[in-house]
């Protein structure tokens, strides 16, 4: 394809993420697909090409924008070498009129913008959100039990003892050490949740919103295999992928516990009370992880950022039922909003006596409210409120 060819399909597909976007429909990664499938003419390089414009695109827009072509405008404002491509050639987009609709730039919507400074996120720190994301991995010391995996690439060592990272783009799904399981894909700053966990081996552990099961395998390997183990979470989709995971990763996982909403703790009896720790990845805005996600920041809504803080309230409420006197709670939200973080911690706090809030001794971070906040600027991380606290 020619490079005006591209940048025209590159429009389509934001016109139809931009609507997807307006309408609760399909991620941008799955209309992408969609549209390789359906466009066998792209080869491999247009498909790069494509997909690096579109979301090249997606990251120069703060708010929602009109059209495609309006997005693809605004990227032109950034990449001016861009706007020879506007040609009016055939299968190119029409050359670019005066006066013509530029989408807005930004960070995000201006209301949500407004929470992050709010929140104490600086202009730099919210344009960081906005980076692309190294590919970090964690050595699955299951399998690796010291030293390093034979790797294609040696990877930078991290602050958490068994991270590596590797350059942005990195395609580690081929690799023999990945296949084999003596790799997992995890971003740094999930490692650095699961360390906050402070799982060991021979303990009851829960993790209470598991999902597919990337922080479950990390506290598998915490604790060497041994001890109780247990995934929960109520979506059916996410937590069938986690026994295949677990497999690969030699994982001993005791019990995969789906959960039915607003009846969680029926299908958790027989470890109420008796966990040692419990982490709480909870939903939430993922205001922190843009980088991998951008066009999330045009999806986003005042009501459903409140009906994720009303979740993470039940979900640490469920959680405090589980947990023996002397036990703990980790609290995670890849989220930089106070209201998902440390408000939430105080809240929980001020209702439940008994609790207390419990220094965190992990290698990165900065404190925020009774937790630790991880930030891609700072960090190199996505970005993440990290707190823990025990039962007395
Ligand atoms: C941030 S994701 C978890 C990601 C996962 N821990 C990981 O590391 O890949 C939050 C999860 O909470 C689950 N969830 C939502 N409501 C829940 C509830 N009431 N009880 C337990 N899990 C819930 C969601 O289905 C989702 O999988």
């Amino acid at each position: 394809m020619r490079p005006a060819a591209r940048i025209q399909s590159a429009i389509e597909i934001l016109d139809a993420i931009i609507a997807a976007a307006r309408s609760g429909g399909a991620p941008a990664d799955r209309i992408l697909a969609d549209w390789f499938k359906g466009n066998r003419y792209a080869g491999s390089k247009d498909k790069r090409a494509i997909r690096e414009l579109v979301y090249d695109a997606i990251r120069a827009c703060g708010p929602v924008p009109e059209t495609g072509r309006a997005a693809m405008l605004g990227l032109v404002e950034e990449r001016p070498e861009l706007r020879d491509l506007f040609d009016g050639s055939q299968y190119g987009p029409a050359a670019i009129v005066d006066g013509e609709r530029v989408a807005e730039g930004g960070v995000a919507p201006e209301w949500l913008e407004d929470r992050l400074i709010a929140s104490g996120i600086e202009q730099a720190d919210a344009e960081a959100l906005l980076g692309r994301a190294p590919l970090d991995m964690r050595i699955n010391r299951l399998k690796v039990p010291e030293g390093l995996p034979d790797l294609p690439e040696p990877g930078e060592a991290l602050a958490a003892p068994d991270a590596l990272r590797f350059p942005t783009g990195t395609q580690a799904s081929g690799w023999d050490a990945y296949r084999d399981g003596l790799v997992e894909v995890q971003d740094h700053g999930s490692q650095i949740a699961c360390m906050a966990v402070g799982a060991q081996g021979g303990e009851t552990v829960i993790d209470l919103c598991a999902g597919a099961g990337g922080k479950t395998l990390a506290l598998a390997a915490a604790m060497r295999n041994e001890g109780t183990l247990v995934a929960a979470d109520t979506d059916r989709r996410r937590l069938s992928q986690l026994g295949p995971r677990a497999e690969r990763a030699g994982a001993a996982v005791s019990a995969e516990v789906l959960l039915d909403p607003g009846r969680e703790l029926e299908a958790l009896e027989p470890w109420l009370g008796k966990a040692d720790r419990v982490l709480v990845d909870a939903p939430c805005s993922g205001t922190g992880t843009w980088r991998r996600n951008p066009e999330a920041r045009w999806r986003l809504s005042e009501a459903e950022i409140a009906r994720y803080v009303k979740t993470q309230a039940h979900v640490l409420a469920i959680a405090a039922e589980l947990v023996r006197e002397g036990g703990s709670i980790t609290y995670v939200v890849c989220s930089l909003l106070d209201e998902e973080g440390p408000r939430q911690m105080a809240d929980f706090l001020a209702a439940h006596s008994g609790w207390q809030a419990q220094a965190l001794d992990l290698p990165l971070g900065t404190e925020r409210g009774d937790g630790i906040r991880l930030l891609p600027s700072r960090d190199g991380t996505d970005g993440f409120f990290i707190a823990r606290i025990g039962k007395s």
